[in-house]
């Protein structure tokens, strides 16, 4: 491959030939000048930034600033928006990338809102119902390698200045010898947002339940902490990296408002034509006390609610796979994960997808599972949006990112919460089922609140 400046200038006449702006994309592999303890230092001060890691550390990206950014409004056709648009761009992209390591060269990362038919509540305003982009520099961090791209609309007019800008943008991701640090303002104040009108939500959808031809409805609801001083995204992430290691960790900053969490589920992961998601419904507290937490995972795994909570949603993900796979492999039974405040019934399910089925095509089916909705689905979303009383923004949404390969993965964004200025705003659901108990329903939210508690340094609730 070229040296970047060789290839710079090709893309510059091209752009002039052409008369058209143009993506310009440089991978080169890079031995990484810095241990991991500082990758969550990368994002500081990046008002535009992500950070994306695996739960085995597979794949770590982490992107700085927005060069091209894909943003829709629109409702039912944003995925196929966002596709076409990213198409559009790839089409004349000027790529450099001898790397065949998926997540590297140009990449997409961003999300979708849970429900794009809800009310916008303020907090959500910098995203719409689809937020994506490209970012101006990333690192991609596999076991064995390293991998830096950066990125670049050339114009027509475009001069080699823009080379030298890069070039100094580039040093903004490899010299960091700072550590984040764990500080966090005092809390002023904790709110849980009306934890009594949410249990009598719930106590609603258990009785439609039980005479109506609903099967599950997950219902959620929020917390808003409030701080002395504005919340500094890498300080949080740096606290979830630490204290969530079993899950997928996220940090997304757009327009100063930053979305994070350690989400433990999957919605999808394309590589090539493997694709894989992950069933992960019906949930049980942990013991400090390893024979009594073996004693709660084998009472997760004989209840007959939370199986019946978990089945529905391996069997709408099982028929999403039918569909758009020739090879589908599921697991007869569900095993138990585990993660540091609750274990989860969980089922991963694995097929080898058919020729042109985007991984756009696989969020867009997949979205929402009913560990996130209900079954069956349409019926589920009215009932959320007439009774949860609140918009869910990108909590439980598909976030995650894809090459121009095609190659990607999406989570749905739970465990999770909105960080804006000094106020933080967190989320946690929970399956509703006919036999359902609005108070045990309300304990298992407190549980599923303590990661992003914890990490933002809140006291944590019994
Ligand atoms: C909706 C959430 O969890 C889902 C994922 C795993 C287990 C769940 C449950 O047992 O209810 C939920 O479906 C959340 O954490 O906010």
């Amino acid at each position: 491959m070229k040296p970047i400046d060789e290839q710079f200038e090709l893309s510059i006449k091209n752009a002039k030939e052409n008369n058209k702006e143009i993506l310009f994309s440089y991978t080169e592999q890079i031995a990484l000048p810095y241990p991991h303890q500082l990758y969550s230092s990368v994002i500081r001060n990046s008002e535009d930034h992500f950070y994306w890691k695996d739960p085995q550390n597979e794949t770590i990206i982490i992107g700085l600033g927005n060069v091209l950014p894909i943003i829709s409004e629109l409702i039912d056709e944003r995925f196929r928006n966002v596709e076409e648009k990213w198409e559009n761009i790839l089409e004349n992209a000027s790529i450099y990338n001898s790397a065949d390591q998926p997540g590297t060269g140009p990449l997409l990362f961003g999300g979708f809102t849970f429900d794009p038919y809800n009310r916008k509540e303020y907090e959500w305003g910098a995203f719409s119902n689809a937020t994506f982009y490209v970012p101006e520099i990333m690192l991609t961090i596999t076991e064995k390698n390293s991998f830096l791209t950066v990125n670049s609309i050339v114009k027509p007019e475009s001069d080699v200045s823009q080379l030298m800008y890069l070039e100094n943008q580039k040093k903004k991701i490899l010299n960091i010898q700072e550590f984040s640090n764990n500080f966090i303002s005092e809390v002023m104040k904790k709110e849980e947002i009306n934890p009594e009108e949410w249990k009598e939500s719930v106590a609603r959808v258990i009785s439609l339940l039980k005479d109506g031809h609903l099967d599950k409805v997950v219902l959620a609801r929020k917390m808003r902490v409030e701080y002395q001083q504005d919340i500094l995204p890498e300080n949080i992430l740096n606290h979830l990296l630490d204290q969530q290691q079993t899950s997928f960790v996220f940090s997304f900053g757009f327009q100063n408002h930053c979305f994070a969490g350690a989400s433990p589920e999957r919605l999808v992961k394309k590589t090539g034509e493997n694709i894989l998601s992950t069933c992960l419904a019906g949930s049980m507290k942990r013991s400090n006390d390893e024979k009594h937490d073996e004693t709660l995972g084998k009472m997760l795994l004989e209840d007959k609610k939370n199986r019946h909570e978990h089945q529905l949603v391996v069997s709408m993900i099982a028929d999403v796979f039918r569909k758009h796979c020739w090879e589908v492999n599921i697991p007869d039974e569900p095993t138990l994960m585990k993660t540091p405040d609750i274990q989860h019934l969980y089922t991963p399910v694995k097929g080898k997808v058919k020729e042109n089925t985007s991984i756009l095509q696989l969020v867009e089916s997949l979205h929402p599972t009913p560990a996130l909705g209900g079954t069956p689905k349409q019926d589920a979303m009215r009932v959320i949006r007439d009774v949860e009383n609140m918009d869910r923004g990108l909590y439980a949404g598909p976030i995650g990112w894809m090459d121009y390969r095609g190659n990607g993965e999406f989570i749905v964004g739970i465990r999770s919460g909105l960080l804006k200025g000094n106020e933080a705003f967190i989320y946690a659901g929970c399956g509703i089922v006919a036999d359902s108990n609005p108070e045990d329903e309300y304990l298992e939210t407190k549980i599923k609140f303590r990661p992003m508690l914890r990490a933002l340094g809140g006291k944590e609730d019994e």
